[in-house]
C-alpha cells in the first residue's frame, strides 16, 4: 500500500501540475478515462464471450466528465454503449462539458431515470461515473434507483449480472471518512427519510451499491482504505501527477503519513528489525517485557498478552499479578516469568528496575481503583525515561469518567489500543463524528479522530477494527486496513485485542533501533497481527495468533 490521500491533497496534487503546465484539466480526464476503461478490461480478462456492450451513468461534475472519456474510449473500440446524464450540460465544468460534447458528436445521452436505465439488455459494465471526490450530501434518489435498475437488467440466461465499475469512488462514498452517503432505497423509504442521512443504527456497513472494481486516480483515497468500496481491490491509475510540478502547490495536511507496513524497509531487513535477529544474541539485547496481569480466573487476555510479547521478539517477559492469581498463572506460564504485585506501590518499586523496556497494562485487569493506581503510577515512573506503556482495555475504561486524569498522566512513550467502543467512552466528542451524526457537517472520520485523540494524549492511538487507524501526537497517521485480499474477518474473536496490545509491548520492549517511533511499532504489530490471522485462517482463536508468527517470519524470508 503506497500514499494515501485525502480529497482535497488529490485537488492540490491536480491543481499544481494544471498549474505548471505540465498537463491540463482535459489531458488528465482523457487520461483518467481511458485508464478506468484499462483497468476494467483487464479485471474481466476474457473479453471473448461478452456482449461489448456498456451502460455509463454520468453525474454533474468532473466525475461525470470522465464518464463520457469512458464511453467515447470503448466506442472507438466499437462497444455499444449506453449514457445517461444526471445534470445539466450548461452546468458541468469547462472540462466535463467538452467530454460531454466530444460524446454527443459520436452517441447519445439519456436522461437518468429508473425507468429508462432498466430497458435494453443485461450489459458487460456498467461504469458508476455519478459522483466522486465531490460528493457532499446522499446521491440523489434517481441516480441510486437507476444504477439499481441497471443491475437488475436480465441476460438472456436470466443468471448473470453486469461487472459494476466505479470511476474515483462508489457514488455516494466520502473519501475522507470512508462514510458511505447512499439514500435509503426501500420503495416504502418516505422523502423526508430518503434525504436523511442513514441513522447511526442502519447504517450499513457496505455500499449498497454494489461494486465489483472500483479505480481511482494517482493514489488510494483514504476512503478506499476505511470501507470496503469494492469487491475486488481498488485499482490505481497513473494520470501523470508524478512530475516535478507537485510539490510548488502546497500540499495540505490531513492524509496518512505512514504507511503499513513502512515502505522503507525492504523485506529481509524489515524481518531482522522485527525478530531482533541482528541486535545481538543476549536475551537482554531484546528488552524484557512486563504484563501486568488480572485476579484469578481473569488471567488470559494477560497471559495471551504475554506469550505474544515473547514470541515477537522480546527478550524476556514478566507476567506481574495479584498475589492470590499467583497460582493459577504459575500453572500456566513456562517461558514467561512470573512475578507478584499487590498494588502501585509494589509496581513503582519494580519500575525501579530500568531492564523492564516496556509496560503494558490493561487487558483482563479490572475497571476500577487499582487498575487506575496501576496505570498512573506505571505513566509517572515512565515519564523521564523513554520506556514504552501500553495501556489498553481495563486499562482505558478505569478512566471513563475521569480522562483528563489519563490524558494529564500520558507521555509520548505511551501508545493507547481502544477499539470503537473504548474510544467512544474516553473521547465522547469524537466518538460520535467518527461517522456523521449531524446532518449539516461532514463525518470527522477514523483517521481525523484518532489524530485529534493523539494530540489531546500527547501520545500515540491505535484505534483498532477492520481497518485500523493509528496517529500520533507529531500528526503522523497510518491506517492499516484487513480488507480486499487482506481480509481476515475470523480475527474479530476474543482476545485478539489482547494479543495485539502484547505484540506492541514485545516489540517496543525489544527497542529496534531501526523502528523508532511508537507509531510505527505499533503499525508493524498491526500488520502482523492480521498477517498471523491470514496465516491460520478461519477457525481462529486469539491463543492461535502468538503461535503463527514463527510461519509468519519464516515466510517473509527467515
Ligand atoms: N480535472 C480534474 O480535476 C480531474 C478530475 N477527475 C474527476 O473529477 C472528480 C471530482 O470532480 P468534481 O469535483 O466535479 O466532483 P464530482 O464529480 O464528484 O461531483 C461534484 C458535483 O456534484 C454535485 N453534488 C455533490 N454532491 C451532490 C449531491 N448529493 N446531490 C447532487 N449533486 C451533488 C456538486 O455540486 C458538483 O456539481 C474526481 O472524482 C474524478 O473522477 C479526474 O478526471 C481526474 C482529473
Ligand atoms: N472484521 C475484522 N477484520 C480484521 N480485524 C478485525 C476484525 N474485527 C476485529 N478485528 C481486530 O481484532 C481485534 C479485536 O480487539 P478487541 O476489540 O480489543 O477485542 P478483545 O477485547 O476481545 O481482544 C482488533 O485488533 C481488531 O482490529
Ligand atoms: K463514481
Amino acid at each position: 500500500m503506497g500514499e494515501i490521500l485525502t480529497a482535497a491533497q488529490m485537488r492540490a496534487k491536480e491543481k499544481s501540475i494544471m498549474d505548471s503546465g505540465a498537463a491540463s484539466g482535459l489531458e488528465l480526464m482523457e487520461r483518467a478515462g481511458r485508464g478506468v476503461v484499462d483497468a476494467a478490461i483487464h479485471a474481466i480478462g476474457d473479453l471473448t464471450s461478452c456482449n461489448h456492450h456498456a451502460v455509463v451513468l454520468c453525474g454533474p461534475g468532473n466525475n461525470g466528465g470522465d464518464g463520457f472519456v469512458i464511453a467515447r474510449t470503448l466506442s472507438e473500440m466499437g462497444w455499444t454503449v449506453e449514457v445517461f446524464f444526471w445534470g445539466k450540460a450548461e452546468a458541468l465544468s469547462g472540462d466535463a462539458r467538452h467530454m460531454h460534447d466530444l460524446w454527443t458528436a459520436i452517441g447519445e445521452i439519456r436522461p437518468m431515470t429508473a425507468e429508462a436505465a432498466g430497458q435494453g439488455v443485461c450489459p458487460t459494465f456498467l461504469f458508476d461515473a455519478m459522483f466522486g471526490i465531490g460528493i457532499s450530501r446522499p446521491i440523489p434518489i434517481d441516480c441510486a434507483r437507476a444504477f439499481e435498475t441497471v443491475t437488475k437488467r436480465q441476460t438472456e440466461d436470466g443468471m448473470k449480472r453486469c461487472f459494476v465499475v466505479a470511476v474515483d469512488c462508489p457514488s455516494g462514498l466520502d473519501v475522507d471518512s470512508g462514510e458511505v452517503l447512499v439514500p435509503i432505497l426501500e420503495e416504502d423509504a418516505d422523502d423526508e427519510a430518503v434525504m436523511a442521512y442513514f441513522p447511526e443504527t442502519v447504517r450499513p456497513r457496505l455500499l449498497p451499491l454494489h461494486t465489483d472494481l472500483c479505480v481511482t486516480f494517482h493514489a488510494l483515497k483514504m476512503g478506499h482504505c476505511l470501507t470496503e468500496v469494492s469487491d475486488l481491490a481498488p485499482a490505481v491509475v497513473d494520470i501523470g501527477l508524478d512530475a516535478d510540478a507537485v510539490g510548488q502547490v502546497p500540499i495540505p495536511a490531513g492524509g496518512p503519513t505512514v504507511q503499513v507496513p513502512p515502505p522503507e524497509l525492504p523485506t529481509k531487513a524489515w524481518v531482522r528489525a522485527v525478530t531482533a535477529i541482528g541486535a545481538g544474541g543476549h536475551k537482554y539485547d531484546r528488552g524484557h517485557a512486563l504484563i501486568l496481569g488480572g485476579g484469578p480466573g481473569k488471567g488470559g487476555a494477560a497471559r495471551m498478552a504475554a506469550r505474544a510479547a515473547l514470541r515477537v521478539g522480546a527478550g524476556l517477559v514478566t507476567l506481574a499479578v495479584p498475589p492470590e492469581a499467583v497460582a493459577e498463572n504459575a500453572a500456566q506460564l513456562n517461558a514467561i516469568m512470573l512475578s507478584e504485585v499487590l498494588d502501585a506501590k509494589a509496581l513503582a518499586t519494580m519500575l525501579e528496575d530500568d531492564r523492564l523496556s516496556a509496560i503494558c497494562v490493561g487487558p483482563g485487569l479490572g475497571v476500577g481503583q487499582r487498575t487506575r493506581d496501576l496505570v498512573l503510577t506505571a505513566l509517572r515512573m515512565t515519564a523521564e525515561d523513554g520506556r514504552r506503556v501500553i495501556l489498553d482495555a481495563d486499562a482505558l475504561g478505569s478512566f471513563a469518567d475521569t480522562p483528563e486524569d489519563l490524558f494529564k498522566a500520558c507521555h509520548d512513550g505511551v501508545t493507547i489500543t481502544p477499539h470503537e467502543g473504548e474510544f467512544a467512552r474516553l473521547f465522547p466528542d469524537l466518538g460520535q463524528r467518527v461517522r456523521r451524526s449531524d446532518p449539516s457537517k461532514p463525518a470527522l472520520g477514523k483517521v481525523d479522530a484518532a489524530l485529534r485523540a493523539a494530540e489531546r494524549l500527547g501520545a500515540t492511538v491505535l484505534l483498532k477494527g477492520e481497518a485500523t487507524v493509528l496517529a500520533d501526537h507529531r500528526g503522523a497517521s497510518a491506517i492499516h486496513s484487513a480488507l480486499y485480499d487482506r481480509k481476515a474477518p475470523w480475527l474479530g474473536t476474543a482476545g485478539a485485542g489482547d494479543v495485539l496490545a502484547g505484540l506492541i509491548a514485545g516489540l517496543s520492549a525489544a527497542q529496534m533501533a531501526q523502528i523508532s517511533h511508537a507509531i510505527d511499532l505499533a503499525a508493524v504489530a498491526a500488520w502482523l497481527h492480521v498477517e498471523c490471522a491470514r496465516s491460520f485462517g478461519p477457525g481462529l482463536i486469539a491463543e492461535d495468533l502468538p503461535e503463527q508468527l514463527p510461519k509468519v517470519f519464516r515466510d517473509l524470508g527467515f
